[in-house]
């Protein structure tokens, strides 16, 4: 396989392409204590069995707050600025479903760099049920491509997923860590080819390959 792909100096300011950019150290000690709440309440919500007069209640409640949080919101497409586990500059979306953290939705997966890609610790609660136990099939894809990128992006060749393949090797648990590790394989002009696994108390339950495409980046 030829090396073609470039990792690029310094991954480029998000404010250059005109999105908003909030630092990762704006985000109040209140927001991030919320959005741990709301997922708990998303687990809640998938679980509860308690009387109708009071989920009457949990809907006031929910409503109200609702209407609180959309007094002022943040535009579709903003970042998150952060520094990387060496030192640089690093750019995510601040709602990406898998990462963000300020997404309810999100597990999240925090991914760290190592000497040859990325990994991280993540537990999933009961609202990525799939089978009975176990974590949903599409979420066990999306913490691989979530990862998948991270490893392009951390070698400096961030892209967009063109090809992504999963393998299914055991089933992945719910409310138990898993590890999830990436790395760079290989680059062929502009394709950057990345693996990436899941495990469980050491032992493989998925992984997965993909081949990002490099962003095309103004000069
Ligand atoms: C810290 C930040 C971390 C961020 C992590 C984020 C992780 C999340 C990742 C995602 O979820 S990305 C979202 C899902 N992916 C997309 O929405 C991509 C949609 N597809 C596209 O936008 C375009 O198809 C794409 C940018 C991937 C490629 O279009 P281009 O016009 O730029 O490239 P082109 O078609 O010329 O192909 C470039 C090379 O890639 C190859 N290629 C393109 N699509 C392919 C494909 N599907 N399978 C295999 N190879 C493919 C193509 O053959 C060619 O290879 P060669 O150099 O050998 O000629």
């Amino acid at each position: 396989m030829t090396v073609d792909a470039q990792p690029v100096a310094e991954l480029p300011d998000p404010r250059d392409f005109g999105f908003t950019v909030v630092h990762r150290e704006e985000l109040s000690d209140e927001l991030l204590a919320l959005v741990e709440d709301a997922r708990a309440l998303n687990d809640a919500v998938a679980h509860t069995d308690v009387a109708p007069e009071a989920l009457a209640q949990a809907r006031a409640a929910i409503a109200a707050a609702t209407e609180t949080l959309n007094g002022a919101r943040r535009p579709t497409g903003a970042m998150v600025a952060g520094r990387d586990s060496r030192g640089r500059p690093e750019y995510g979306t601040i709602a990406n479903i898998v990462a963000g953290p300020v997404n309810p939705a999100a597990p999240p997966l925090e991914l760290a760099h190592t000497d040859d890609g990325v990994r991280g610790e993540v537990t999933l609660n009961g609202s990525y049920e799939g089978p009975p136990g176990l974590v949903h099939g599409g979420w066990v894809a999306a913490l691989l491509d979530q990862a998948l990128g991270s490893a392009a992006s951390a070698a400096g060749m961030p892209g967009l997923t063109a090809h992504l393949d999963v393998d299914y090797r055991n089933p992945t648990p719910l409310h138990n860590p898993l590890t999830v590790t990436a790395r760079v394989t290989g680059t062929e002009r502009r394709k950057v080819f990345v693996s990436a696994e899941i495990r469980h108390n050491g032992e493989l339950t998925a992984e997965g390959t993909a081949i990002m495409v490099q962003l095309m980046l103004p000069s």
